[in-house]
């Protein structure tokens, strides 16, 4: 298992939600982290409370919009002169929004490949890096459809295929850098209110009522459960390419068959 103190992390969408909660379990469990999003306020307020409650120093925040490349390779340019290396990058920010599809792929799909890139680069062994985890946030979306927000769905899909391939791609290649994903169901945040905003849903806001029974299906988790899940991605030193499934009724790594399921057709 890969011990904490010491490391440095750094998370996007972290003064907020899910974010805040990977976040605080990691300084928690001792590792220093660059707190990265687009709310500012929000953000230098976490950053005091988060330095009040684990020691100054320990937490930093950096205002950044993930969907933009400069800001995103500034701001971790300063974490690395700061914080002096980056072990554990959590690539968590993530919008729903049906109506401006292009901003909702170009944050949800490009803004972790933006992340995982600049992590890899300073993390794979071949550039003199030290190796290192990155831990990308889709969604139980990315392994099954939500009929009511198609573009989210296909954000969190890319996010799955994209977080296995490049896993294969460390593992054959040694990068020496571990590549998760984390699929949670509907947790406790600001953003399952998104599925009853027409400005965010829509075209799609007739499906509401089978969003409200998929939640009752999976009835919502806490961050503070989805955040032990992050804990074991990042510690579990055995992991890479790994897919965390996680529901009220439980969690469980999943298991993406080696053949492709099909019922034969005569041609
Ligand atoms: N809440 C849920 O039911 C689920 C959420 N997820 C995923 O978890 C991640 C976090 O979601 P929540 O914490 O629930 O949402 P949230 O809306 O509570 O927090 C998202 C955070 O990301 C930040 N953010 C948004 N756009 C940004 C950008 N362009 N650049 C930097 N930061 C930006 C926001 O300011 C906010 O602090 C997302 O990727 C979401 O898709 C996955 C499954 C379920
Ligand atoms: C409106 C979106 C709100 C929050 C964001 C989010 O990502 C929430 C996702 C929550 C649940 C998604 C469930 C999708 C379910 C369907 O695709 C199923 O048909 C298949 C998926 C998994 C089955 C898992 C199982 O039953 O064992």
């Amino acid at each position: 298992m890969m011990a904490l103190q010491g490391k440095v992390a750094v998370v996007t969408g972290a003064a907020q939600g899910l974010g805040k909660g990977f976040a605080e379990i990691l300084l928690q469990n001792g590792a220093k982290v660059a707190l990265l999003d687009i709310n500012e306020k929000a953000g230098k307020e976490l950053e005091t409370q988060f330095n009040e409650a684990y020691g100054a120093d320990r937490t930093h925040f950096y205002p950044v919009d993930v969907s933009s490349d400069q800001q995103f390779k500034d701001a971790f340019q300063k974490i690395l002169s700061k914080f002096g290396q980056v072990d554990i990058f959590c690539n968590n920010a993530g919008i729903i929004n049906e109506k401006q599809w292009e901003k909702t792929v170009s944050i949800n799909l490009c803004g972790v490949v933006r992340g995982t890139y600049l992590a890899l680069e300073h993390m794979k062994k071949e550039n003199g890096g030290q190796g290192g985890v990155i831990v990308n946030v889709a969604s139980l979306a990315g392994l099954g459809p939500l009929a009511q927000t198609p573009i989210y769905t296909a954000t969190k899909f890319g996010v799955v295929g994209f977080t296995r391939a490049l896993a294969l791609a460390s593992e054959v290649a040694n990068y020496g850098v571990r590549i998760n994903a984390m699929c949670p169901a509907f947790v406790r945040t600001p953003l399952i209110d998104s599925f009853n905003s027409e400005e965010q849903i829509g075209q799609f806001m007739g499906l509401a009522d089978f969003t409200r029974s998929l939640m009752e299906k999976f009835p919502s988790l806490e961050v503070e459960e989805v955040s032990k899940g992050l804990l074991l991605l990042v510690k579990d030193d055995s992991l890479n390419g790994a897919c965390l499934a996680m529901m009220r009724d439980g969690a469980g790594l999943v298991s993406f068959p080696k053949e492709i399921p099909k019922t034969p057709v005569a041609l």
